[in-house]
């Protein structure tokens, strides 16, 4: 009998992206029994993969690169990551190829006391250093006080019980993931607060030329999660936004349909414009662009500044 076939899953060591790595690859393995899966971890130290991928790979994507890098070396054959992570910059050699069936894309206003976002006292502060966020915040409570906010999950929810924040936003997909309880009645809708591109998604990442890998991989895809995120990527590739100004886009497939719901905005005047289209699958990439170019000429007319 041969060897069993083995794969090299590479993931960051956080304890969001191991957790997630790890039920991933329980689908991976449910979907190909006689495949061996073995995780990796990655850490963000280290000058030699530091050095090289900043210069390889420009600037965005920290949270990728080692991993990436971990696969063009072949010290991994398949890296997992949060899509919300994943610049619309690709580097070559490389493929996103399969995306599971996407988590709750919405955020969570976690408050330290469990009031609502209406609830909330006048001038409370609010824990989040997310431009999105923060636009659309401001606009259902304009007395909010905004303070940044880094670290893990485990830290902010620290941080908040502390008492450093009033509350703070999260997404109820890394809750779910951690298995961590909140009260339902804090989920913000998607029309409140429209979520990151590829929020809630994972992205698995192959060599471009690694067709056995390929093959075990898009085992795990789910059709309606991949149109939705990927109408959603062309979006932002069309935009050219990164995480610095606010922007979202959020896409549902349903059958042959499609509705994109995005905002570009200006953080300097909490200043955005949402738009909002149904449009057949078959053309959904396309007319994602053309939403871009769109809401990129209204922001012109309308002297919303995004790019800062
Ligand atoms: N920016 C960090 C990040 N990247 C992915 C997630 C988890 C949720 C997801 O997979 O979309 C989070 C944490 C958060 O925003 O609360």
């Amino acid at each position: 009998m041969s060897a069993k076939k083995k794969i090299r899953v590479a993931t960051r060591p956080s304890l969001l992206a191991y957790t997630q790595t790890m039920q991933t690859v329980e689908l991976l393995q449910n979907a190909n029994p006689d495949v061996e899966f073995e995780v990796i971890k990655f850490s963000t130290q280290g000058d030699r993969v530091l050095n090289r991928s900043l210069t390889e790979f420009g600037t965005t994507g920290l949270f990728v690169k080692e991993l990436e890098h971990a696969l063009l070396e072949g010290e991994a054959d398949i890296a997992i990551h949060s899509l919300k992570d994943v610049p619309s910059f690709h580097p070559a050699g490389l493929k996103l190829v399969a995306f599971p069936e996407r988590e709750d894309v919405r955020d969570v206003f976690l408050s330290r006391d469990g009031s609502t976002i209406e609830q909330m006292p006048e001038g409370f502060i609010l824990g989040t250093g997310s431009p999105r966020r923060r636009v659309q915040l401001a606009d259902l409570r304009p007395d909010t006080n905004f303070k940044e906010i880094r670290g893990n999950i485990d830290t902010r929810m620290q941080k908040l019980m502390d008492g450093e924040y009033d509350a703070i936003i999260l997404a109820a997909a890394g809750m779910n993931r951690l298995g961590k309880e909140f009260q339902e009645n804090l989920l913000l809708d998607v029309d409140q607060c429209i979520p990151a591109i590829g929020q809630g998604a994972i992205a698995i990442e192959c060599r471009d030329n690694d067709t056995e890998s390929i093959a075990i991989v898009e085992k795990v895809n789910h059709e309606a999660t991949m149109q939705a995120i990927l109408a959603e990527r062309a979006f932002m590739a069309e935009i050219e936004g990164g995480c610095k100004f606010p922007l979202a886009a959020h896409a549902v497939v349903s059958d042959d349909s499609m509705t994109m719901i995005a905002i570009v905005g200006d953080l300097k005047t909490n200043q955005f414009i949402v738009e909002q289209v149904e449009v057949a699958v078959s053309e959904s990439i396309e007319k994602s662009k053309e939403l871009a170019q769109q809401m990129k000429e209204t922001c012109k007319a309308k002297g919303i500044n995004f790019y800062l």
